[in-house]
């Protein structure tokens, strides 16, 4: 069993007793909570290490977080900057290493607390997008932060197509140098995170114009402050863009540039490349350019996005075990909100997708790192559907992560809207995952695209395109179901049965989108209008896809796992009520070509029931899995010891509401009550 120690609460020295409500639920362990952690982790010697990181951070007094919620965007971001070098410190001292294990933990341990995460972007784009050497030159002064480094590449303009961005970049062959400029007001750049004060280089995306002609979007490195004393350089203006929904300790910026000028080499020239008399060559199409993206989208669904909403998940499924409300039969105590159907029918289903996410993020990954090198040395045949894979995971996960932890907020109460349950700044966190990094309609749109090609060519030629699809849509040649064979709840609970449920819904809806297509060319539409007008059938087929993607994963996962039947059996129990859960919510697309009958769906509707009663006795352990540390949660009602109303209480006192008397009494009350008794 994994430490209670290591879980506890190091801040509230006070509280160490754990509540009973939530020991008991921890009594009867039906699993082997610290092996499943283990499994999350990687394997034992991983959580063996993450757990060594969180304690050299949570024993540092400079990485506290406690005051977060009281601070204002300015102290917030002042905290940051001094938490991310103190950090840096740490990490130089103890050799951890840039894309090494013990920073990756450390990231995740003070995951919001940090500035320097666009830094970390740049570095993937160098990566990608620059030449060897390149890399080496730029790499090493951005891992000894001798240069701090932005992504800026959305404009006040244009941010979703690329292809429209007015930031320019004209080649002057007489001094090798590229022209970098905003022609107009709506080309400033405008986003960037840790460029409104931090950032001294900017890898700036512009429209490289060579001898006269346009060549679309390219990635340069511009120095935009001094190295000496950070002033913003010649032609530079630079500063904040001003209070956002959260992120207040990331300093989101906006950038004009004017006629500045760089060297030759300051272009990344992996894909594409300007020779000093401007000849322009490049290797395939432009869109190589946005292979940064790509990389980004897969590494923020385990890194940033996932976490947030396991920790909602944590946090709502623990002071559900706390908080007694009303009574099951009159003569009963109070219950426990987590006994109640429906308290269990809002928590449950993000509990299951926190894994189903994480099986998908795992071999999302692995499916990146086997095509990630291959294309970098130029062979790009996989790069179409790791595209529309990372776009269409990267949209899907981060709507679900946002619908959950706002169910998780909503499921604590009145409780959940106070900030010190760190329920709020989760929601408000995450909800931007659905825009920054690709906006998820957009997203969707691009593998709607992919779709349609992939089953155009199953049906040019289906002998042939069994073997040359790709795997991600292999489905679409296999031969289908036309009714499902289930008839009693038990018969829904194969994975093998849900699956194909899902892939029958996804063929038949991408089938439907390429239909409707058609007949609107066949009837004179010209392509583009025809697309338009059936984008909203497109992004229905395209989440039917990734619905269909995620259900396979997890049961991928399931089958590794045979050799360990208690986990096993609880992880199947989770992927049954996903996959369930998906089916039930979108019932109307089994229904429609009678796959499912009404009677069907009524017996998917009993199995799933079922699923949230076993579910119910494991809940807090599946949750404990995570094994998030208390100050990591950061929530009042989160922490592992269950002592909600004590350390609510507590917390409030802290606040400079209740700290630095009342200003307004003296200026606006006593006059106001002087006033109205000197009328008595
Ligand atoms: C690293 C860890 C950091 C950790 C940190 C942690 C803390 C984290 C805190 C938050 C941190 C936030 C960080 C936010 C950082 C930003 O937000 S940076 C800005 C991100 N911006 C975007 O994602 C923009 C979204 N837009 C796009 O990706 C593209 O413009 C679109 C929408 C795909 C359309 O592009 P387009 O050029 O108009 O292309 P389109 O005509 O649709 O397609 C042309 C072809 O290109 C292909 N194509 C399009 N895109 C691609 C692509 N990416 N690859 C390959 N092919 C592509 C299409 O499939 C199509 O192929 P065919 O069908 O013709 O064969
Ligand atoms: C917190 C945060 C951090 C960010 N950090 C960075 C950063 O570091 N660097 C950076 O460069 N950018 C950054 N961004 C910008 C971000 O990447 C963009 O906002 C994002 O790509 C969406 O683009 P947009 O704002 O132009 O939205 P728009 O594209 O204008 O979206 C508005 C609406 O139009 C719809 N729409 C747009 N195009 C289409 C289409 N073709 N078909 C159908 N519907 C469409 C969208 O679905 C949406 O509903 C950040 C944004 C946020 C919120």
């Amino acid at each position: 069993m994994g430490s209670p120690v290591h879980r506890v609460s190091m801040v509230d020295t006070w509280s160490r007793q754990v509540h009973p409500d939530i020991d008991s639920e921890r009594y009867v362990q039906s699993f082997d909570v610290e092996r499943l952690t283990n499994i999350l982790d990687g394997g034992a010697q991983n959580t063996v290490l993450r757990r060594k990181v969180e304690m050299i951070i949570h024993s540092n007094p400079e990485f506290n977080r406690v005051d977060n919620y009281f601070m204002t965007q300015n102290e917030r971001y002042q905290a940051a900057v001094k938490k991310t070098f103190h950090l840096q410190m740490i990490a130089q001292r103890l050799g951890w290493l840039e894309g090494g294990r013990e920073l990756d933990y450390a990231y995740r341990t003070l995951s919001g607390d940090l500035t320097l995460n666009l830094h970390r972007v740049f570095q993937k784009a160098l990566r990608s997008l620059g030449s060897d050497e390149q890399i080496a030159k730029w790499d090493p002064l951005c891992q000894k932060l001798q240069i701090i480094t932005t992504y800026a590449q959305t404009e006040l303009g244009h941010g979703t197509y690329l292809q429209g961005l007015e930031t320019e970049a004209t080649y002057d062959a007489t001094t090798q140098e590229f022209v970098i400029h905003s022609p107009t007001m709506t080309a400033t750049k405008w986003w960037p995170g840790d460029l409104g004060r931090t950032a001294t280089h900017a890898l700036v995306q512009a429209q490289l114009i060579c001898s006269g002609a346009p060549q679309g979007m390219h990635a340069f490195i511009v120095p935009i402050r001094s190295l000496e004393d950070h002033t913003p350089l010649p032609g530079i203006t630079v500063g904040d863009i001003g209070p956002k929904m959260d992120f207040d300790q990331t300093d989101n910026g906006f950038l004009q540039l004017d006629h500045v000028r760089i060297p030759r080499e300051n272009m990344l020239n992996r894909f594409a490349q300007v020779l000093p008399d401007g000849t322009y060559t490049r290797l395939g199409t432009v869109q190589n350019n946005y292979l940064g993206m790509v990389v980004v989208r897969v590494e923020l669904l385990l890194g940033e996005v996932l976490p947030l909403l396991q920790k909602a998940c944590v946090i709502a499924m623990r002071y559900s075990v706390i908080r007694r409300q009303s009574r099951l039969r009159p003569r009963d105590p109070e219950a426990k909100v987590l006994d109640y159907q429906t308290q269990q029918q809002k928590l449950f289903p993000p509990l299951a997708r926190c894994y189903a996410f994480h099986f998908l993020a795992v071999s999302l990954l692995e499916f990146f790192q086997h095509s990630y090198t291959a294309i970098l040395d130029g062979d790009l045949s996989s790069l179409p559907e790791l595209h529309a894979l990372t776009s269409g995971m990267k949209a899907m996960v981060s709507e679900f992560c946002t619908q959950g932890a706002e169910t998780c907020r909503r499921a604590c109460g009145g409780h959940g809207y106070s900030k010190l349950s760190g329920l709020p700044s989760l929601v408000t966190k995450v909800a931007a995952s659905c825009t920054y990094e690709g906006e998820n309609t957009v997203l969707y749109l691009q593998v709607a695209r992919f779709l349609v090609k992939s089953y155009l060519q199953a049906q040019v030629s289906p002998s042939l395109s069994q073997r040359s699809l790709p795997q991600s849509v292999a489905y679409l040649t296999v031969p289908d179901l036309a009714r499902c064979p289930a008839q009693q709840a038990a018969d829904f609970l194969f994975p093998e049965l849900y699956t194909t449920a899902w892939a029958h819904v996804a063929v038949r809806l991408i089938k439907d989108s390429v239909h409707h297509l058609q007949t609107l060319t066949q009837s004179g539409a010209d392509q583009y209008e025809a697309w338009n007008q059936t984008t909203v059938i497109h992004l229905r087929a395209a989440k039917a896809h990734c619905h269909y993607v995620i259900v396979k994963t997890f049961k991928e996962a399931l089958k590794q796992l045979e050799n360990e039947p208690a986990i096993h059996q609880v992880l199947k129990r989770l992927c049954d009520l996903h996959a369930l859960h998906g089916i039930l919510t979108n019932s109307g697309d089994f229904l429609y070509d009678g796959f499912l009958s009404g009677a069907q769906v009524d017996t998917v509707r009993t199995a799933y029931l079922d699923l949230l009663r076993l579910i119910r006795k494991d809940a807090i352990l599946l949750t404990d899995a995570f094994d998030f540390t208390d100050q990591c949660l950061n929530s009042a009602l989160g922490c592992y010891d269950g002592n909600v109303y004590e350390r609510l209480f507590q917390w409030a006192q802290k606040s400079p509401t209740n700290t630095q008397g009342n200003p307004a009494y003296e200026k606006y009350i006593k006059p106001l009550l002087q006033n109205q008794r000197s009328k008595l």
